[in-house]
């Protein structure tokens, strides 16, 4: 079975009822049978490009559009007159029907080619995988020839909207915006938020708080779901709008609307989830989201948001301001009300002024972590109503890298690290920067990933052939393109793709693999197509994972290898949110692999996780994953037998509380599809500091951190401290006794104790350092339940580890089934 058994084969031969001979029958010669006229006229095109490369990879979340019919080449899907491309034959039919004469035929249904074919209903039906309560988002086949006719249809229609996008006070005057891949195509206007449009806004949030606060969790929920079931509908066109004003592929777009959807249900069902908690919501919330998830990043953050109960400023990226706009027109109509989501378009100073607004009581970011940063500074003093220092959620960037050793496949590593590294050309946060290939597989390898290279195509994103589209302006185009000459200048072997002619009007840079000697070489990432490749010695394997680690990154990572022992050493010491397992290491499933990084690359929690609504309530809810066992340290037990034997009673039982609320250790498998198995864990952060005023408030932070397996880090000019005097060995090597909180290494997190003005100043030292964004937490002064003076998520690390299983040797869970 190793090496390339197909699930459906091995599902097959598992069947008493398959003969041998209709086992081995060729499935060419099966089809034919069943539709004589499949497969005809179809000519040499169908070995072109990828096609034939990765047809058959097993991996379930392999190149969207590999099974694109390779007819379509060259054709815009829509059948426009596309300025500057090469035309191919037919461009001047109706999009119907050039769709409808040059796509694949569609797959003959199972039971056609199967007579004996039934479901087995232990397989989920993909619409079901979630439960009841969450419907998948449905996806675009492609290769279909009735969903390609919907998908021309819809696209033409997008193509006769005037798309606008606009504050509901009318904004400045209005400006284009245009197609990155031909600028002389504009996609349609924006009237970018002036000073007064913002202020107006920000008083209507404000104003909408309490109503929208008292709207029931189930209306909330109700109005989201609706706005997702219309996204769904109107697939089509949003896929046309994201395609011209972001640069998109059609697979890259489907799946981004299918994203959105996916976000919009899936915190309709949180909410309804915690919703016996009666949580609180914080209020206003700006959320600034980034161009390249222009709808899901977007509608993800504003769905949480909402669902959470709070009004939302929503700034989108000035790149994409058009989509954003479509998104919050569907979601007023839906029933969200106008005074409680408004759109602010506009460049940073927009996303600056929200930030800078002391109605604003929580900030929600995707974007460089430099602006993270920024915005980090700005908030830096202020707190909100509950005392505490103002939430904000950054999701930032990563330096993924993946480690490939010598027992992976290697056409299987070939196929996942160009889709890792140059889907969507590079512009993923989760994209691959860094490919580290053990010595003794290297040359063969980046032979193959050479040839692989030189069969993408780079070109217009309207059509199903290209796999790769262009960067999104001039400007990031000169950065890439500025790394590559900089790189190739300091002696770094570089391989580039060719980029076709025809693209003089696109911001387009052609894939390219760099060869370096170490991680240090990429000192920052680069937002591209851009690929660096390392060659590392087997018994050097730590010393990578190290240096990995100490790039200060921590996002997504990826291993290939068929070592169980290797997967558990690699997987167990890298620092990373999301860690992909013989797999690609990109496009993260909303409630599947919940997304986000650590260190420099977010602050958690994960986006499409359980932890995130909780972030956006200014209570969040004690027990956040119910049911879950967690793996408590025997310190943090022997922590509170030690306050009781002292006489802190008070202490000892709100500690107590924290040993029965904490989920540290606790794993749980999330439901996805059959080949892959995702494992969502709570791991221990690292170093927090305790900051307390009083001795009781410092012995009570100490159990938090206890309790949630991290290190204690206590100032040794806090008065306080002497509270300690006496603390058993093992519960004393968990505590640190360091200088300046500020300048202590490994810290992760803060919690507070004390006056007001003291908070404010930690914050502001916490923001004036460099590295992590470090937030602080304040004790609940009101906190009389055991258990309840901190939030404990927030002193674990999420980790999303998504294996695949039907790497090595077919789908074993499948072939087990009865
Ligand atoms: N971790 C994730 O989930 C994730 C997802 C997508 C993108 N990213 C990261 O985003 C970056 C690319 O996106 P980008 O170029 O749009 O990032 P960016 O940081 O330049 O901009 C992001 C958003 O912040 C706004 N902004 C800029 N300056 C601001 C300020 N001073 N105050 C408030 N808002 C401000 C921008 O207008 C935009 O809306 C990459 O680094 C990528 O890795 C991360
Ligand atoms: N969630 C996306 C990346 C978002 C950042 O760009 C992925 O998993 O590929």
């Amino acid at each position: 079975m190793e090496n390339g058994a197909n699930a459906s084969f091995v599902n097959r031969i598992a069947n008493p009822d398959v003969s041998i001979d209709d086992l081995v029958a060729d499935p060419v010669a099966r089809l034919r049978a069943a539709d004589p006229c499949a497969y005809e006229d179809r000519g040499s095109e169908d070995k072109a490009g990828l096609e034939g490369d990765w047809a058959d990879a097993p991996n379930p979340s392999s190149w969207p559009g590999v099974s694109r019919p390779s007819a379509l080449r060259r054709r815009g899907v829509d059948g426009r007159d596309t300025p500057g491309h090469d035309e191919g034959p037919g461009h001047d039919e109706g999009a119907g029907a050039v769709l409808h004469r040059s796509a694949a035929p569609a797959a003959p249904a199972a039971h056609a080619v199967n007579p004996g074919f039934t479901p087995n209903e232990r397989i989920t039906l993909p619409r079901h995988l979630y439960g009841a309560g969450r419907p998948n988002a449905a996806g675009l086949d492609l290769a279909d020839e009735n969903s390609l006719a919907a998908l021309a249809a819809g696209v033409t229609e997008s193509v006769r909207i005037r798309w606008t996008a606009q504050p509901a006070g009318g904004g400045n005057p209005p400006r284009p915006v245009r197609n990155p891949a031909d600028n002389r195509d504009v996609v349609g206007t924006v009237r970018e938020a002036g000073p007064a449009d913002i202020e107006a806004a920000l008083g209507a949030a404000a104003g909408a708080a309490p109503a929208w606060a008292a709207t029931p969790a189930g209306q909330r929920a109700a109005v989201l779901r609706q706005a997702a079931d219309t996204m769904e509908a109107r697939m089509p066109v949003l896929i046309g709008l994201i395609v011209r004003e972001a640069g998109k592929s059609l697979p890259g777009a489907v799946a981004e609307v299918r994203e959105a959807v996916d976000f919009l249900r899936y915190y309709a069902a949180e909410i309804l989830r915690i919703a016996a908690d009666r949580p609180a919501p914080l209020g206003p919330i700006g959320c600034i989201s980034p161009w390249n998830f222009p709808l899901a990043i977007f509608t993800g953050q504003v769905a949480a948001a909402l669902a959470a109960g709070n009004p939302v400023l929503a700034k989108p990226a000035e790149e994409t301001p058009l989509i954003a706009a479509e998104a919050v027109r569907l979601l007023h109509a839906a029933g969200v009300p106008h005074d409680v989501l408004h759109l602010l378009p506009g460049d940073g100073s927009v996303g600056a002024a929200v930030v800078a607004d002391a109605r604003v009581n929580g900030v929600m970011f995707t974007g460089s972590t430099a602006v993270a940063r920024l915005i980090q500074r700005q908030l830096a003093g202020r707190l909100t109503p509950s005392g505490q220092p103002v939430p904000l959620v950054a999701e930032t960037g990563g330096l993924n890298a993946m480690i490939v050793d010598s027992s992976a496949l290697a056409e299987q590593v070939v196929g996942d690290v160009i889709v890792s590294a140059f889907d969507s050309a590079g512009q993923r946060c989760s994209a691959l920067r860094i490919l580290c290939l053990q010595q003794d597989i290297a040359d063969r390898t980046l032979a193959m990933l050479k040839g692989a290279l030189r069969e993408i195509a780079v070109g217009c994103p309207d059509r199903l052939s290209v796999d790769v589209g262009p960067v999104i302006t001039a400007e990031a185009q000169d950065s890439i393109r500025g790394h590559i000459a900089a790189m190739r200048a300091r002696g770094h072997a570089v391989a580039e793709a060719a980029l076709p002619p025809g693209l003089a009007h696109g911001t387009f840079v052609a894939p390219t693999i760099i060869e370096i000697d170490c991680i240090a070489d990429v000192e920052r990432e680069v937002f591209g197509p851009v690929l660096h490749v390392l060659r590392y010695a087997r018994e050097d394997l730590d010393r990578l994972v190290t240096d990995i680690n100490r790039s200060g990154y921590g996002l997504t990572f990826g291993l290939h290898s068929r070592i169980d022992e290797t997967i558990a050493r690699v997987t167990g010491g890298i620092r990373a949110g999301n860690i992909y397992v013989n797999r690609n290491i990109i496009g993260a499933v909303v409630g599947v692999q919940p997304f986000g990084g650590r260190g420099l690359s977010g602050t958690g929690p994960k986006a499409g996780g359980p932890l995130y609504l909780g972030r956006l309530l200014a209570v969040p809810p004690r027990t956040a994953l119910p049911g879950v066992a967690a793996d408590v340290p025997a310190a943090a037990q022997a922590y509170v037998a030690w306050l009781r034997t002292q006489g802190w009673v008070r202490e000892a039982e709100q500690c107590a509380g924290f040993l029965a609320y904490s989920m540290v250790g606790a794993s749980e498998a999330l439901p996805g599809p059959v080949g892959e198995r995702n494992v969502y864990t709570l791991r221990p952060r690292g170093g927090v500091a305790a900051v307390a005023g009083t001795d009781s408030g410092l012995l009570v932070q100490l159990g938090a951190i206890l309790a949630t397996g991290n290190q204690a880090l206590v100032e040794e000019g806090n008065a306080a401290r002497t509270a300690l005097a006496g603390l058993p060995p093992e519960i004393a090597r968990e505590v640190a006794i360091v200088g300046a909180i500020g300048d202590a290494a490994g810290l992760e997190a803060v919690l507070f104790e004390g006056e007001v003005d003291a908070l404010r100043g930690l914050t502001r030292r916490l923001a004036a350092r460099d590295g992590t964004i470090v937030q602080a937490q304040a004790a609940r002064p009101d906190s009389t339940v055991p258990g309840d003076a901190y939030d404990l998520a927030r002193l674990v690390q999420e980790v999303s580890i998504a294996t695949n299983t039907a790497a090595a040797g077919g789908n074993a869970s499948l072939m087990a089934m009865a």
